[in-house]
């Protein structure tokens, strides 16, 4: 946990921390053989395994480094640089994805003339000239000299190429929520201003404001955009990418271990599970690997399904297989096991209930539902409440809080403490009974469990 700062922060005091814990995770990570990253083309793309003590070393630094920032430039010049930049900034990053800067230059470090980085973009050269110039100061990219017109890979903009999944993480937070989160004060002004509470109404939300006509659609919600956007075969490309999306953050989030250890699946015995808006089958393909007395079906959107036929493991299919299938129609298979992983936190308390709701059909007395989900702000009683949490460095805070803005532009929903979460299963029925729940604030994650007593 950090410590409380008490002494007035100053640009002498803030660079003497940074060094302290500089020099302190440069310690731990020898300590626990991770190799050192650097900003040439050949660094590893990231820290292999962060244990959590360096982990924790490294978030206090990046809030010291965000102070430094502050006092360098005062508070008046912090605001305007950080208008100035950040738009341009992410504007930058989505053009170098979305138009695959990232493989017109050679791993290997040597260069790639703009001539033909605009071949492979298919953009013109005036057009790759300016996006690079503004990249290189992102250190996406760096130029042998300043008149270059040939850039060669960083290791910021190598770790794009190497990773699929990481590029498919910046076309959905840069592409698929940024729209909307822009237009999130006009939804607030005509919607929840003035209002005691955030309006609850999947109409009134910045995504439908967005996307109610015009160069982003007509669609209700974002799962109903990532499904229909695109023409011909690239219809569903934005759920193809959701679903590269979805793995990368599992591995990312370190979140196998959360699903193998989220009830006693051996003890379960020979049984059926359903995984809920499981993608295209990411967890269930651990769980089934592990536990061979499982039977998975995994329920997503139409446009999952290929996605599962084409890369879903061919020695697991005996036991795995995908139903599309509409989570908000009454349920099919009756199952024993029902897993529910970061599906609820992304609808409002009615939606979730209705999701909850359209089980029923198929439960059977002492059927489960496992519910893995995100937690936001606990509630200020108990172990893991109030003034621990308070000492959290703000840079993982403004982890959760930037989910839970996200969750509010896409779906006027919110991340929930614990209890929110119990209280949408009693509204869901009384006959969900909660028999379990662990919390974990630092991975800001909970298990669930509930048992339906028919
Ligand atoms: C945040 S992802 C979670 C995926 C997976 N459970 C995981 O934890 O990685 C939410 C999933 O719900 C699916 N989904 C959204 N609306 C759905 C609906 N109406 N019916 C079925 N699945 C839906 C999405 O396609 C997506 O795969």
């Amino acid at each position: 946990m950090g410590s409380v700062q008490k002494e007035i922060a100053t640009l002498n005091s803030l660079a003497a921390r940074i060094s302290e814990l500089a020099a302190k995770m440069t310690k731990q990570l020898e300590a626990e053989n991770v190799p050192a990253v650097t900003l040439e083309a050949n660094s590893p793309i990231k820290y292999e395994r962060l244990p959590g003590d360096v982990f924790m070393t490294r978030q206090l630094l990046e809030d010291a480094m965000k102070d430094l920032w502050i006092l360098s430039q005062g508070p008046s010049e912090s605001v305007f640089n950080y208008v100035h930049m950040a738009i341009p900034d992410a504007s930058a990053l989505n053009i170098l994805n979305q138009f695959d800067f990232w493989n017109a230059v050679p791993v290997d470090g040597s260069a790639a003339t703009f001539e033909q980085i605009a071949k492979h973009t298919k953009l013109p050269v005036d057009v790759v000239t300016r996006v690079l110039e503004h990249a290189v100061t992102m250190r996406f990219f760096t130029k042998p000299s300043p008149t270059a017109t040939s850039v060669r890979h960083t290791s910021r903009s190598a770790a794009l190429a190497k990773d699929p999944g990481l590029s498919a993480l910046v076309q959905m937070v840069l592409d698929e929520t940024g729209p909307p989160m822009f237009l999130l004060p006009e939804a607030l002004r005509r919607f929840s201003m003035g209002q005691p509470h955030l309006t609850r109404n999947m109409k009134e939300t910045a995504f439908k404001l967005c996307h109610s006509g015009g160069a982003w659609g007509d669609y209700e919600n974002s799962w109903e955009f990532i499904e229909n956007d695109g023409e011909g075969s690239q219809k569903g490309w934005r759920q193809r990418n959701f679903v590269k999306f979805m793995a990368y953050i599992k591995d990312l989030f370190g979140t196998e271990g959360i699903v193998l250890d989220a009830i006693d699946w051996q003890g379960a015995g020979d049984v059926t599970v359903v995984d809920l808006g499981g993608s295209a089958g990411h967890d269930d393909a651990i769980l089934a690997a592990k536990f061979p007395n499982l039977k998975i079906v995994v329920q997503d959107l139409p446009e999952v399904a290929s996605v599962f036929e084409k890369e879903f493991p061919s020695n697991l299919r005996s036991r795995v297989s995908f139903l599309t299938h509409n989570m908000f129609d009454p349920q099919p298979v009756a199952a024993d096991i029902y897993m529910l992983k970061w599906i609820l936190h992304d609808w409002p308390d009615a939606e979730s209930v209705k999701i909850l709701q359209a089980l029923r059909p198929a439960l059977k007395p002492g059927a489960r539902v496992v519910f893995i989900d995100y937690v936001g702000k606990q509630e200020a009683t108990g172990a893991s409440s109030g003034a621990e949490e308070e000492q959290l460095p703000r840079s993982i805070q403004g982890f959760g809080t930037a989910t839970d803005l996200r969750m509010m532009a896409l779906f006027n929903a919110e991340e929930r403490p614990v209890e929110a979460w119990k209280s949408v299963f009693k509204r869901a029925d009384e006959r969900f009974d909660v028999v379990r729940v662990k919390a974990d604030p630092l991975s800001f994650m909970c298990v669930l469990e509930a048992v339906w007593r028919g």
